[in-house]
């Protein structure tokens, strides 16, 4: 298959440098797939990326070859070792890029290259250019594979722009001042010990350099692609935003590339978790704030000296003054994320706040969730996940909905709410006036018997619960509107640190809970962990009628077999729904009126000549008077799913599947079955809702049942009344989703999750020439669906099958999937259909499974294995 006009760009702009594309084609399908598909990280600053994982894959090979040379020249006098090692040629780009490189030492991308392993040691022993190379050979090597300014289109960007663009930048972005000092501060990556990351981290940490490691200055990363070779990576541009990962933790070696927010925007905390409050109108009268000063009079002679013995954290806080000092780490997490990970290291937010307002919230997520391969995931994949999860669990149907928009807007409300204490003071804050108040609110016995977590405060080195409420600081619940959400479990387990009083005293031990829901403190800070269950949020299903009077008959769930009430929950839809970029048009003015029977009355199937809603199916109606589909009609489509291979496959030049699994490399077009359609009567035609031509749009009216199976294929569909032939079951409901998006998914959803409920709407794709994205559809009932997404698979002859039908849209990318008997079916039979998959295919987007269909055709009984004896006995 040609490639895409992306890929065919990344060959060129590497035959420019002499790179062919047989060499070029292998690393970049690992580079997308390293990248997960986000070309912009490739075709950045002119394919840097690429031309970096060639070269290091060039080095490699060049590496290994020479080693093997070196095993035979043992033996050579020194000498001619030398004039071998000199002699030796390389290819060409890669002479263009040692050249380069010996002459442009400061820049991002010899400082990035020494970074994975260019030590000056290697140069002399592998570069071939001279550090005197022409200035124009240079500069085509600057324009193909040298960086442009970041925000600039690389062709707009000539070479000496660049250069000047480069030289501003470098300080700061590589923290290497001068040339000469590029190699001791950006040592050989490959020859790195874990120590001198660790040194590294903690210089950073130290000085003016982003807090966390993952917000480190851009550099290439080797991510092993065999024991032998490796790939160059450039980290991705980080983006401005307010979420700061843990710190200190030594950077994995391999690690995959990843967009971070940059935070050096934000005050520099070194206390990893510290509520400050703001200067004005936190104080009662009894601490008043001297405005000029410092309002934090309370605890004003609290001597750092002291903090410092007692916590070094405090030190840090002093040099933001801050005065009152908070450590508060709630973990926050829904239960069936929490279960086999120790619940109290989940995960910790962090807000801090400054004087001046400034917030900074940080999420530290335990390294007891992850194992020891852990390996730092991309944060735009994360924050996906994320948005998924919020999608399907709180019911936010707001395409524009996003993890940084909430981020900010919690910054926001933690702002606004913090402000407005200080004006409304009585309505948020709860004054306790003496210790033993607090003694009261904790019980007798200081048992917790509520679920917040209490701050301390500070007077004089010690804990001041005398003085009235100051600085109210927002509850998370409070921030993040969780209260609305009905059947909240509010627990909470605070995980506390607080600094200790001038006595050594901790006014609060880890991990102890208390049961005030305000304390009195200037530093007040209420936090109120949610630990959400699932079953709490989401809906749970009505065992009477788990559509929720959503279809016009009910739809009863029993389980005869175990305990298990309800199937996993999800939202019923009776309609599909468009998620997001699937292009579904319903608009009225696109039926043109051959496509409808605006002429029509009453119902068109009673009338002697066929209307031209019939034409779709020949100019005859696909239904019977009673509704059913017609024989003829529904053999064909039995017949196709039965014996696909007679009957018409369209082979796409440009298969919308294969290229939403690899859209620069496509796999040729495995067919699609080119199917009949249904076309029913709709708004726009003459007839009536009673119109003999609309069966699906009408919805489910037989009795239907969800059941649990017995044959551990999970919950299945059953009727309870008895079905002729040709029956409307119902029709498969769900999201409509892009074949992209529906990879997307699946590349975000690990093991169980794998969407196991998507079918492709691929009826008419070789209707048309190449389908665009958006174009090609598919549904997915993972999230949101009907009964239809009980309805479990049987090989070749299951009791349903498929029909397309048209209803509201005249073009075929989108159409209704409906269910119809292939036969009579008895009451209390299981629904089944053919999902039509190949259960050799891993590659398929529904999660394979092995069959329990008991179907005697059943295609995923493997041959038996031959047993020793058995070949014993066939030899
Ligand atoms: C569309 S869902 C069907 C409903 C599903 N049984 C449930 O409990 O929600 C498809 C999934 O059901 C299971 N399934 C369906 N047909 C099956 C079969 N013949 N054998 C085994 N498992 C089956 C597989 O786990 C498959 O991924």
């Amino acid at each position: 298959m040609a490639p895409t006009p992306r890929a065919a760009k990344a060959f060129n702009a590497m035959k420019v440098l002499g790179i062919p594309e047989e060499t070029v084609r292998p690393i970049l399908k690992n580079l997308l797939k390293l990248y997960d598909k986000k070309w912009e990280l490739i075709e950045e600053e002119n394919y840097r990326a690429l031309a970096d994982a060639i070269f290091e894959y060039e080095e490699t090979k060049a590496a290994e070859g020479k080693n093997k040379r070196a095993e035979n020249v043992h033996g050579m006098d020194d000498m001619a070792k030398e004039s071998l090692v000199h002699n030796e040629s390389e290819p060409p780009f890669k002479r263009l890029r040692s050249k380069h490189q010996d002459n442009q030492a400061s820049s991002s991308f010899v400082s990035s290259c020494l970074t994975m392993g260019e030590s000056s040691s290697r140069k002399l022993t592998l570069g071939t250019g001279s550090p005197q190379c022409s200035s124009r050979q240079e500069r085509t090597v600057l324009s193909h594979v040298h960086l442009e300014d970041e925000r600039s289109e690389p062709e707009s960007v000539s070479p000496e722009t660049h250069l000047r663009d480069k030289r501003k930048e470098y300080p700061s972005t590589q923290h290497c001042p001068k040339q000469g000092e590029a190699e001791r501060c950006q040592p050989s990556f490959r020859d790195r010990t874990e120590s001198d990351v660790n040194s590294q981290m903690h210089h950073r940490n130290k000085g003016k350099e982003p807090v966390s490691p993952q917000i480190s200055p851009r550099k290439k990363r080797s991510l092993t692609e065999s024991p032998t070779r490796s790939i160059c990576l450039k980290e991705p541009k980080v983006e401005p935003g307010i979420i700061l990962l843990p710190k200190e933790k030594p950077m994995p070696v391999l690690m995959k590339p990843k967009s971070e927010p940059f935070t050096d925007d934000l005050p520099e905390f070194e206390v990893p978790i510290a509520i400050c409050p703001p200067d004005k109108g936190f104080l009662t009268n009894e601490a008043i704030p001297d405005p000029v000063r410092n309002g934090h009079s309370l605890v004003r002679d609290h001597s750092t000296a002291e903090t410092e013995r007692l916590d070094p954290m405090m030190s840090n806080v002093d040099a933001m003054d801050q005065d009152v000092v908070s450590d508060l780490a709630c973990k926050t997490g829904t239960n069936s994320e929490l279960t086999n990970v120790d619940e109290e290291s989940l995960a910790n937010f962090e807000i801090a706040s400054s004087p001046l307002g400034e917030v900074k919230i940080s999420l530290n997520c335990s390294s007891a969730v992850g194992h020891k391969d852990f390996q730092m995931p991309n944060l735009d994949t994360v924050l996906k996940m994320v948005e998924d999860k919020c999608l399907k669990t709180y019911r936010i149907t707001d395409p524009g909905f996003s993890v940084m928009n909430l981020m900010k807007e919690l910054c926001q409300c933690f702002l606004e709410l913090g402000t407005n204490s200080a004006d409304d003071e009585q309505q948020r804050l709860t004054k306790i006036t003496s210790k033993d108040n607090m003694k009261n609110s904790l019980g007798s016995n200081g048992n917790p018997s509520s679920n917040f977590c209490l701050p301390a405060s500070f007077s004089n080195g010690s804990l001041d619960l005398h003085s009235s409420i100051a600085f109210h600081v927002p509850r998370i619940s409070e921030l993040l509107g969780l209260n609305g959400l009905g059947g909240l479990n509010h627990v909470v387990k605070c995980n506390q640190k607080f600094v200790g009083n001038s006595n050594g005293e901790r006014s609060m031990k880890k991990n102890e809970p208390k049961d005030l829901e305000y304390s009195n403190s200037r530093s007040l800070v209420v936090v109120q962990q949610h630990h959400i269950s699932l079953d709490d949020i989401r809906p749970l299903h009505d065992v009477n009628d788990i559509s929720k009077g959503e279809e016009r008959v009910k739809i009863s769930v029993v389980n005869e077999i175990s305990n298990e009430k309800y199937p996993p929950t999800f939202f019923y839809i009776p309609q599909n729904i468009v998620y997001q970029n699937g292009y579904v048009s319903f608009s009225l003015a696109r039926v043109a009126d051959e496509d409808c029977c605006s002429s029509c009355l009453g119902d068109c199937l009673s009338s002697s000549i066929p209307c031209a809603c019939a034409q779709e199916t020949g100019g005859e109606f696909a239904y019977t008077l009673e509704g059913l589909v017609k024989k003829e009609f529904l053999d064909k489509a039995i017949s196709m799913n039965r014996d696909p291979q007679q009957h018409r496959l369209f082979y796409c030049k440009d298969c919308p599947l294969e290229r939403s699994k690899n859209e620069d490399l496509p796999d040729p077009c495995k067919g699609h079955l080119v199917r009949k359609f249904i076309k029913e009567c709709w708004s726009k035609c003459g007839c009536n809702k009673q119109c003999g031509n609309r069966v699906v749009q009408r919805g489910i009216t037989r009795n239907l049942q969800v059941f649990l199976t017995s044959e551990e294929k999970g919950w299945g569909l059953r009727t309870l009344e008895d079905l002729p032939r040709g029956a409307f079951v119902c029709e498969y409901v769900g999201e409509i989703l892009t074949n992209l998006e529906l990879h997307e998914r699946n590349m975000r959803s690990s093991g169980n999750e794998k969407h196991t409920y998507p079918v492709l709407l691929d009826a008419d794709w070789g209707s048309e020439g190449v389908l665009k994205d958006e174009e090609a559809l598919c549904l997915d009932a993972t999230y949101y669906g009907n009964v239809a997404r009980f309805v479990n698979h049987r090989c070749f002859d299951a009791n349903l099958v498929e029909i397309p039908v048209e209803v509201e849209t005249p073009d075929h990318h989108y159409y209704h999937l409906a269910f119809f008997t292939t036969r009579e079916v008895n009451a209390m039979e299981e629904l089944t259909w053919d999902y039509g998959i190949d259960f050799d295919d891993y590659d398929h987007p529904v999660k394979a499974f092995h069959c329990c269909c008991g179907s005697k055709f059943c295609r995923d009984i493997k041959p038996p294995k031959r047993t020793r004896s058995s070949l014993l006995v066939l030899r």
